[in-house]
């Protein structure tokens, strides 16, 4: 699993009322138990522990451990290379150890900020833990902590890391510096993909506890998603947070475009461009004087506007195509070509998907299709329901199950929207329980179109932006509710994306 996947979970955990405390507490009695068996497993007996911290949640673990390796008989000394604790959650378990005054346990507590002239006790059997760094490694390793690394290596004692051997890249396994060299890592919840794909020798033998994550803090989109968008780098100048081109729009209709643009400025992009027929240009002009517009010959997108097109699409990080472009055969002819035309990711609504060809799009796997369950059927030539709002856990997987037979064929990401929505993309898929029944209110697809490509130009994958795109749409949708009921508009929903974002990352 990749580190950001495990971090979302963990947030997402919370929403569903699991509380990150409770997963340190099960992370802690898993390692607990699991250094038990090691310790016996090689020694045949109790041995000491000696425990090495970092100020996360890494060494959060390693404080719950101690109180159940105490408990098993186990003496215990904990080294802690910081003293500032960021966790909150290994504080409160820091301070339970603290509060153990008199002190009956085996246990002891030692400040190590300075590594220098340090010596292990060598003279016993034991075993070390290495609770310094996990999946919230940053940058370059400070000094203490490669000092700490070192005497961990040199020790004769039995290394056990805790998730990820501290100075390894929980990505990618690469160490660009030093890192512990364990004889075992034990992993929660999930072996972590660096971890996975470091050798063998640079992580020793592999156990993975399980710490009572359930599937559905992993597949429920939720605020713990937001992890996934960048921090926006303080000295960025325009353009380089997301640049987007809306192709739709005409004669019939000129809302669509407008309240995507608008949205997509909502999900933070820079820049957006709408190329439209002259018909529609000036009402899309007149909606907002952020939106750059590229007025196109005639009332109808045609493929006589394909090289103005394409010009704009190389200019920008992702393309919508579709909103309110109504359905002709020209229009239509336009589409298939630029589906195969643009290399950028795209995303594909409405009218867009009306008039595509599913073989045109079938190998791209950055492309977001945005149907509603008839688009969709129509799209797929299926007959299917969407059936999530059950607690009867065999119709939802069978519901599941169908929708992901029909989409495998195709490499890109499909949203079902319905009252729960199903993001699909391959083997991956996830639900979306944001939203209420007002946004069944004509533009809240153009909506959420809007923000998925926004998304996208900011460089988030297809899969993520779809998960994200349709759970920012449903909480804006949820903030109209509050405030207006069901008299709310796609504009209302719209005006509310930035803030729901904004509280979001909080
Ligand atoms: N579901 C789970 O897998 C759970 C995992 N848990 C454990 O928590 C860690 C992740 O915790 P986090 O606080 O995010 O990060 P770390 O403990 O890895 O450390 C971050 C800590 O260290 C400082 N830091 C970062 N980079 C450096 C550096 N290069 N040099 C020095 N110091 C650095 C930073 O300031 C932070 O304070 C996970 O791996 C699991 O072990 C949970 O306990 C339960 C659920
Ligand atoms: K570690």
């Amino acid at each position: 699993m990749d580190p950001i996947d495990m971090m979302v979970t963990d947030a997402n955990c919370e929403y569903l009322g699991l509380s990150r405390l409770c997963l340190m507490e099960a992370a802690g009695k898993s390692l607990g138990e699991e250094v038990a068996k090691i310790a016996v497993f090689t020694f045949a007996k109790p041995v000491k522990v000696v425990m090495f911290t970092g100020s996360g949640g890494n060494g959060g673990d390693a404080f719950v451990a101690a109180r159940y390796l105490l408990n098993r008989g186990y003496d215990v000394d904990i080294y802690m290379l910081k003293d500032n604790i960021h966790s909150n959650e290994a504080k409160i378990n820091l301070e339970i150890l603290l509060n153990m005054k008199p002190r009956l346990s085996r246990l002891t507590i030692h400040y190590l900020t300075d590594v220098d002239d340090f010596k292990l006790d060598e003279d016993e059997d034991f075993i070390v833990v290495d609770g310094i760094l996990g999946t919230g490694i940053r940058g370059n390793l400070q000094e203490n902590i490669k000092k700490a690394i070192g005497v961990i290596n040199e020790s004769n004692g039995i290394k056990i890391s805790i998730d990820v051997p501290s100075g390894m890249d929980p990505l990618t396994g690469s160490v660009d510096d030093v890192a512990v060299v364990p004889d075992y890592t034990i992993s929660f919840h999930k072996i972590k993909t660096g971890v996975r794909d470091a050798e063998e020798e640079l992580v020793g033998g592999l156990v993975t506890a399980d710490i009572g994550i359930p599937l559905e803090a992993e597949y429920f989109v939720n605020y713990g998603d937001f992890l996934r968008l960048k921090n926006r780098d303080a000295s960025s100048h325009k353009g380089n947070n997301g640049s987007v081109l809306i192709v739709g729009g005409s004669k019939d209709y000129h809302g669509a475009p407008a309240i995507s643009g608008k949205a997509a400025f909502g999900a933070g992009v820079d820049l957006v461009y709408i190329a439209t027929p002259e018909s529609a240009a000036i009402p899309v002009k007149s909606a907002s004087e952020d939106l750059i517009v590229k007025s196109l010959d005639g009332d109808y997108l045609s493929l006589n506007h394909l090289d103005e097109i394409l010009e704009l699409a190389d200019k920008v990080d992702a393309v919508l195509i579709g909103p309110g472009s109504g359905i002709n055969d020209d229009t239509s002819k336009l589409f298939n070509v630029l589906v195969t035309k643009i290399k950028k990711p795209i995303v594909l609504d409405a009218d867009g998907l009306k008039q595509v060809d599913i073989s045109l799009i079938k190998n791209k796997d950055n492309i977001v299709l945005t149907p509603h369950l008839a688009e969709f059927n129509q799209f797929f030539n299926s007959k299917l329901k969407l059936d999530l709002d059950s607690y009867d856990f065999k119709m939802v997987d069978e519901n599941i199950t169908e929708f992901q037979l029909i989409t495998k064929n195709i490499n890109g990401t499909v949203i079902v929207k319905g009252k729960n929505d199903l993001i699909l993309s391959g083997s991956k898929f996830r639900i979306n329980r944001s939203g209420n029944a007002g946004m069944t209110v004509g533009g809240t697809g153009d909506a959420l179109a809007g923000i998925v490509v926004s998304l996208l130009s900011q460089d988030l994958s297809s899969f993520d932006s779809a998960c994200l795109g349709v759970f920012i749409n449903g909480l804006a949708g949820d903030k109209a509710y509050e405030i207006n009921g069901n008299g709310f508009s796609a504009s209302d929903l719209v005006s509310y994306i930035g803030n729901v974002i904004k509280n979001g990352l909080c």
